[in-house]
């Protein structure tokens, strides 16, 4: 089934991790998928409207997390998230056929990649000079345009087949255990709560005083609200001067988070919520999947239904 008329954008071009975690999800298969050159100009068509939903990288298990996606949300657009996809990351050297490692002089990739290979192009290739493309598959399509056997691309094995590259060296990850996480964004809309989603927001400072940060931590820690991740990011103020994004556990329609931002507000007036949406990332809290004819969901749904207003 489509979505006639609905556009998802994406960082392209094809063979991209991104496009590879966007494909896993199949009830978004329905839309039309664009492929965007940037991650910039994903969000920025999402948010004049030329696209319905964005898919971009968000943060790396080796690299941590990508400050285009990041930096957009918190300081240049009002979108939400609405989704994350969790997706295991192998790189592969890639070149044109023929290439071997001792040929490579040049390693292009985006710069997370580069990053995710630090170690193995410092024993393998110390003298390879290395640079930054605006995607990894754009890198694969670069080497293939460029038709030169001393040039490599760090790409996806997938953008290899796509443009007619051979993998020089594989899996050359410097971590075992390397994954991407992605953000499924749009323009307005919450999911529903699941029973086990996450909540994201920035706060703003409103001076560095001493406790600013325990003052709002003490919020999620006297009702028990798990952080998941907290991370400080230059406000682009001044050297010193920084925000706060927060993932916690828990729905912003779960009453003790909505108590917690309620609480949280009336403390800092510079609070920006960047969503709630299914926490795919702790296994043992993955909602389980059912349909409507699955005998624990038509028995539980009738103990719901019992849940009054007020007497
Ligand atoms: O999606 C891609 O291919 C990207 O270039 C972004 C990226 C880079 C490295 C790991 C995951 C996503």
């Amino acid at each position: 089934m489509g979505y006639p008329n609905k556009r998802l954008g994406f960082l392209g071009p094809e063979g991209t991790f991104t496009e590879e975690a966007l494909l896993s999800q199949k009830d978004l298969l329905g839309f039309e998928l664009i492929p965007f050159i940037t991650i910039d100009s994903v969000l920025d068509a999402l948010n004049s409207g030329a696209i319905d939903l964005g898919f971009v990288p968000i943060e790396n298990s080796i690299e941590g997390t990508v400050s285009a996606t990041i930096d957009s949300l918190v300081f240049d657009y009002d979108l939400t998230i609405v989704r994350e996809v969790i997706l295991d990351i192998h790189l592969q050297l890639l070149g044109l056929r023929g290439a071997t490692l001792s040929d490579i002089k040049e390693i292009w990739s985006y710069p997370h990649a580069l990053g995710q290979c630090r170690k193995f192009t410092a024993n393998n290739l110390p003298n390879a000079v290395t640079n930054a493309s605006t995607s990894t598959a754009e890198a694969a399509k670069m080497v293939a345009l460029k038709n030169d056997g001393a040039i490599g691309a760090i790409a996806p094995r997938v953008s290899g087949k796509i443009y007619d590259l051979s993998v020089i060296a594989e899996n050359i990850e410097d971590h075992k255990g390397n994954q991407t996480r992605f953000f499924l964004v749009q323009k307005d809309g919450i999911p529903p709560s699941t029973g086990h989603d996450k909540t994201a927001l920035v706060c703003f400072q409103l001076s560095d005083t001493p406790g600013s940060l325990f003052s709002i931590l003490a919020e999620f820690y006297a009702r028990t609200v798990n952080l998941i991740k907290l991370e400080s990011r230059p406000s682009k103020e001044g050297l010193g001067d920084y925000c706060f994004v927060i993932e916690l556990e828990g729905h912003v329609s779960d009453p003790i988070v909505t108590d917690a931002l309620m609480s949280l507000k009336r403390k800092l007036p510079e609070i920006k919520f960047l969503g709630s949406f299914p926490n795919m990332t702790d296994p043992k809290g993955l909602p389980l999947e059912s349909d409507a004819s699955d005998p624990s969901r038509i028995w539980i749904n009738k103990i719901i239904d019992r849940i009054q207003g007020s007497f």
